[in-house]
């Protein structure tokens, strides 16, 4: 399980987006987290994805406490919680290839993986690989963007906004590859979107941060 308990955290002192929040989500399952723009949901993915330390509270992993790590976090760990964000280009170097982006987190650790199994799991054709991120669509670019956050094998994964800068088609394809992950890997899924009809599709329950509280 990957847990926040009563977390409070901002961007200005004395001012918290998020006061005493807590939400657990479990192996296997994907949680919705829906709610009005500005709520702090994405914080609350953040944080729970490492990315942004609570100034109080607890995050822990299947029991763990994890609260104090970000930069510092144990690769083992780190390899635990993926993220994808809702814009594709911020997220990537420019200088490379698809098949750069997807590797580049298995060459942080020394390690190998299936770069031709991966791109084949979000559907990316061998020639796109080789193509930069200029070269390709939004859609392509969040393909691989997924590839390189499923890489490193996580039992959890925040899709922050994941698609919604993609049409119907890319959408259902890149939620059927999460999906899949969930079904066959049991890995736990953090869905933040605005689209509630997405979410009560692929969810198997919706919050919204107000009820966390
Ligand atoms: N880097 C930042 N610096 C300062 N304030 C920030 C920063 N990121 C977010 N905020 C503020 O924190 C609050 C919550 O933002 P957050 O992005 O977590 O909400 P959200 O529910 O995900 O919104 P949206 O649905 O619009 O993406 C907002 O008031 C926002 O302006």
């Amino acid at each position: 399980m990957l847990s926040a308990r009563d977390v409070v955290v901002g961007y200005r002192r004395g001012e918290p987006v998020l006061d005493g929040v807590s939400i657990d989500v479990s192996a296997g399952e994907v949680l919705g987290l829906a709610g009005p723009s500005g709520s702090g949901k994405s914080t609350l993915g953040r944080v729970l994805a490492l990315l942004h330390r609570p100034w109080s509270g607890r995050v822990s992993l299947d029991g763990g406490d994890i609260s104090g790590f970000r930069h510092r976090t144990p690769p083992e760990t780190r390899k635990a919680i993926g993220i994808v964000f809702q814009h594709p280009r911020p997220a990537v170097d420019p200088r490379f290839t698809l098949r750069d982006i997807i590797a580049e987190p298995l060459l942080a650790r020394g390690e190998a993986g299936d770069i031709a199994e991966l791109a084949d799991e979000v559907g990316l054709t061998a020639e796109l690989l080789t193509r930069r991120p200029h070269e390709v669509s939004d859609g392509q670019l969040q393909r691989a963007c997924l590839a390189r956050a499923l890489a490193p094998q996580p039992r959890y994964l925040v899709c922050d906004e994941m698609t919604a800068m993609l049409d119907a088609s890319t959408t259902a394809a890149l939620v059927r590859v999460v999906d899949r992950r969930t079904r066959e890997n049991g890995t736990g899924v953090l869905a933040i979107s605005h689209d509630e009809a997405l979410l009560e599709r692929w969810a198997h329950r919706v919050v919204s941060v107000s009820e966390l509280i």
